[in-house]
């Protein structure tokens, strides 16, 4: 399939799976990162953001500023709206050392020049008895008076802790007993805030409590549905004192009398990212395999069938997820195993290569947990019809549909992938894609995981075309996946 070609479906897919209007705060960081991956600047988005902010909000009487502000990339937004009204109060709770993000720190740095010069004024506070004077004197104020809250935004984290809390209760209780004055929420309404205006940017989010004015800080409608290193971030993190078993635990189903290699490339590219890796084949391939890592379950014969059905659902039962299909051979043996296997087991499965052939899709469910990974002739045998929103609809698995750009989706999402490149057309790296989906799928969601795989694998393949050429093979592939993952602190 040419990238026209590919181009073609996404845009039929897109027309078909529409954009959400609100979004989690989850959904919004892969965003923010993607615009980033695409290179436009984080710096930039929060400029865009304060002056949106400001611009809203000029308009509307008022002598006094006060902005409150946290240590995140809200308070950022703070920091640029103080800077665009040129004489407003500053309160950072925190100190300067605490402020945690790049993008923030230099607006503050900004601030505090402005403020030895202008009428800036900036303070740090660490408890609410700090800005007990602000409160007495503002209950009894005759000016009106904006309140900036870019206290918190889509970076909250549980109940709100002090001083926040006791913050946002004083000015709740501000507000009802002074009628100048008027609250602003950046982006997000901090805890309970009663605000009168709430401005979010790109989307509204699913966290507003109120109607939010939307406004767009530059990001572009590409960083929606690219797969960036955005995704990567929102996998879930490996944790320090985690223990085995953990970080995933994946069973390869396939292999053949032919074909005993795929499911050792789909083993080895799992074993790089899960805890535990097994293979579930025919004596003929296990007897093979001369990794130590893998925990090995052979039957007799040449191919699965259904005889051996009971035993891979028994086994299936201690991992996370199933790999199902590569080198399984495709015959009416193999076809009674898939579709018996797949009818009665209630894992998770990514279902790839000859398993994609043997399926009896005119009884199938394409359930949630099944992640498919066909490339374009076996999508072509999966019964679906793209011009057809009713197929779509009640599509529940995701499909990472490989080619030149993949193309991932379900019935609520669907996204592209540049990364990879034409030494990736080689034998085996289909295995390796369904072995890397896999051990990321034991953790996070099918969709972010099909994305997240398709990512990885392709840039891999990037690495190597800048290390070597074309002239890669499987296993240059999965010696790349720790460094991907390096890169990307994943
Ligand atoms: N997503 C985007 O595209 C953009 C986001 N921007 C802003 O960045 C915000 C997100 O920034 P961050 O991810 O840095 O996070 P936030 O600034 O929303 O929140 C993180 C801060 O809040 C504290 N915090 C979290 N939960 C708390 C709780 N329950 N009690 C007390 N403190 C708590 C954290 O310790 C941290 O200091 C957005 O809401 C938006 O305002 C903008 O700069 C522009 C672009
Ligand atoms: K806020």
């Amino acid at each position: 399939m040419v990238v026209g070609e590919i181009m073609d479906l996404f845009n039929i897919l897109r027309g078909i799976i529409k954009d959400k209007d609100t979004i989690t705060p989850k959904e919004m960081a892969i965003i923010d990162e993607n615009a980033e991956y695409l290179g436009i600047k984080k710096i930039l988005l929060m400029e865009n953001a304060g002056k949106s902010v400001y611009e809203e909000i000029k308009d509307i009487y008022a002598e006094n500023y006060i902005i409150f502000c946290g240590t995140g990339n809200n308070g950022g937004d703070g920091f640029v709206v103080a800077r665009h009204i040129g004489n407003a109060e500053v309160i950072l709770i925190g100190r300067e050392q605490d402020i945690k993000t790049h993008e923030a720190r230099e607006n503050f740095k900004i601030l505090k020049t402005l403020s030895e010069f202008g009428d800036i004024k900036i303070r740090q506070i660490l408890r609410v008895e700090e800005v007990e004077g602000i409160f007495k004197q503002l209950e009894n104020e005759n000016k009106k008076t904006i309140i900036i809250d870019a206290m918190i935004g889509t970076g909250v984290k549980g109940d709100l802790r002090e001083p926040y809390k006791s913050i946002v209760e004083k000015i709740n209780t501000l507000k009802k007993r002074n009628k100048n004055i008027f609250v602003v929420s950046v982006d997000v309404e901090t805890g309970n805030l009663d605000s009168d205006l709430t401005i979010t940017f790109h989307k509204r989010k699913t966290i507003n409590r109120k109607n939010a004015i939307v406004k767009e800080i530059g990001i572009p409608k590409e960083a929606e549905y690219i797969v960036g290193w955005g995704d990567l971030k929102a996998l879930k993190k490996r944790e320090k004192d985690s223990h085995k078993g953990q970080n995933g635990k994946v069973l390869i189903i396939g292999g053949s009398r032919e074909f005993y290699g795929a499911p050792i490339l789909t083993g080895l590219s799992s074993l790089k990212i899960a805890d535990l890796v097994a293979v579930f084949s025919v004596n003929k391939v296990i007897n093979k395999i001369n990794h130590p890592e893998f925990i090995l379950y052979g039957v007799e014969g040449d191919y699965l069938s259904s005889q051996h059905v009971d035993y891979a659902l028994k086994v299936s039962e201690k991992y996370d997820v199933v790999v199902l299909g590569n080198g399984l051979s495709v015959n009416s043996k193999t076809r009674a195993f898939v579709n018996e296997f797949l009818s009665r087991c209630e894992k998770k499965v990514v279902i790839d290569a000859d398993a994609i052939k043997l399926i009896d899709y005119a009884e199938f469910e394409f359930l949630e947990s099944y992640i498919f990974t066909p490339h374009i002739g076996e999508f072509k045998r999966m019964n679906l019809e793209l011009d057809n929103p009713k197929s779509i609809k009640n599509l529940k698995s995701t499909i990472v549909l490989k080619g030149e750009k993949d193309i991932i989706f379900n019935n609520e999402m669907v996204k592209i992938n540049k990364t990879g490149n034409a030494g990736l057309t080689k034998g085996g790296t289909g295995d390796i894609l369904a072995g890397i989906i896999g051990a990321l799928f034991s953790n996070n969601e099918a969709f972010l995981s099909g994305c997240c795989g398709a990512f990885i694998n392709g840039y891999a393949g990037d690495l190597l075309l800048k290390e070597k050429g074309f002239y890669y093979t499987p296993m240059d592939v999965i010696d790349k996946i720790p460094h991907v993952l390096k890169i990307f602190e994943i």
